[in-house]
């Protein structure tokens, strides 16, 4: 059984330190006749922040909910805190999973409650902390996404933004040693955009831990990142430092980095 995470106690260390958190080891995921997933290998740095880039439908969305244990690969192994994910059970994958924050597209927030409860929701749900110290923890949080003010707002009445921010902060709320982030820009305009990139690097700054990042935005990926992945037809076709990425050689990183039509990548 695996140590329990609890905002309250201190979160069992990864059993090899020196080993990745998270990897992704020859992986295999088809729906139906599509292959999406063809024999991918990522082992993504600890501690930093990784975004995987590839055109759409190239199954990065997939990737997410492989490693936070919702979809089940057809072969290969989903690493994480040194277990694979599936060959654990499922008591243990439920507790594995309590490690991750995992900031959805919209925030994923609950509609029928307020900014506050939202952030609340994973404390009183996984821990048995009083009311008094989940207010500390969640204000805490409230107050470095700058939603102070916003705690007793409902997501409805909230901007896109700000819902991304109340779901930043409920994906920390359990001081996650991985965070997933699925394209945390989508429908943002530039400036939100840069600003919530600006949060990212802030929150990763000053907690640390290994961030995973899907995007489509090139300016995101070289702003944020540390490092940098590309998967194209269900392969890893690059991992690197965000710089060496950038000024990659490789036709298709050339291509798909600077969003140039011309080039190996098309339309299929
Ligand atoms: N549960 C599922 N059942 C069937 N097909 C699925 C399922 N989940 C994803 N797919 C298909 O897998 C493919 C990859 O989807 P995914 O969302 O991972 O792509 P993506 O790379 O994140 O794309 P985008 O950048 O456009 O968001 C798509 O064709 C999608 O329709």
């Amino acid at each position: 059984m695996l140590g329990e995470a609890t905002a309250t106690q201190p979160i069992p260390p990864v059993r090899d330190p020196g080993a990745p958190t998270v990897e992704i080891r020859e992986v295999y995921k088809s729906f139906g006749s599509f292959d999406i997933l063809r024999g991918l290998n990522l082992s993504f740095a600890n501690n930093a922040i990784t975004t995987v880039l590839g055109p759409s439908g190239t199954g990065k969305s997939v990737l997410l909910k492989h490693i936070v244990g919702l979809l089940e690969p057809d072969a290969g192994e989903v690493m994480v805190f040194g277990d694979d994910i599936w060959k654990a059970s499922e008591d243990d994958r439920y507790e594995l999973r309590k490690r991750f924050g995992v900031l959805f597209q919209d925030g994923a927030l609950f509609g029928s409650m307020d900014v506050y409860d939202n952030v609340a929701f994973p404390l009183r749900k996984h821990t048995s902390m009083t009311e008094s110290e989940i207010e500390e923890v969640v204000m805490g949080r409230l107050r470095e996404v700058g939603l102070e003010a916003a705690k007793n707002k409902e997501p409805g009445s909230i901007s896109g933004g700000m819902r991304k921010r109340a779901g930043f902060a409920r994906a920390l709320v359990m001081n996650p040693e991985v965070v997933l982030f699925d394209e945390p820009d989508s429908g943002l305009d530039p400036v939100r955009t840069s600003l919530l990139n600006d949060l990212i690097l802030q929150m990763h700054a000053e907690h640390g831990g290994t961030y995973v990042l899907v995007t489509h935005d090139i300016r995101t990926a070289r702003k944020v990142s540390d490092y940098v992945g590309l998967i194209w037809k269900g392969k890893l076709i690059h991992y690197g430092p965000t710089e060496e990425a950038f000024a990659s050689e490789d036709p298709f990183v050339r291509q798909f980095l600077a969003g140039d039509s011309a080039g190996p990548l098309g339309m299929d």
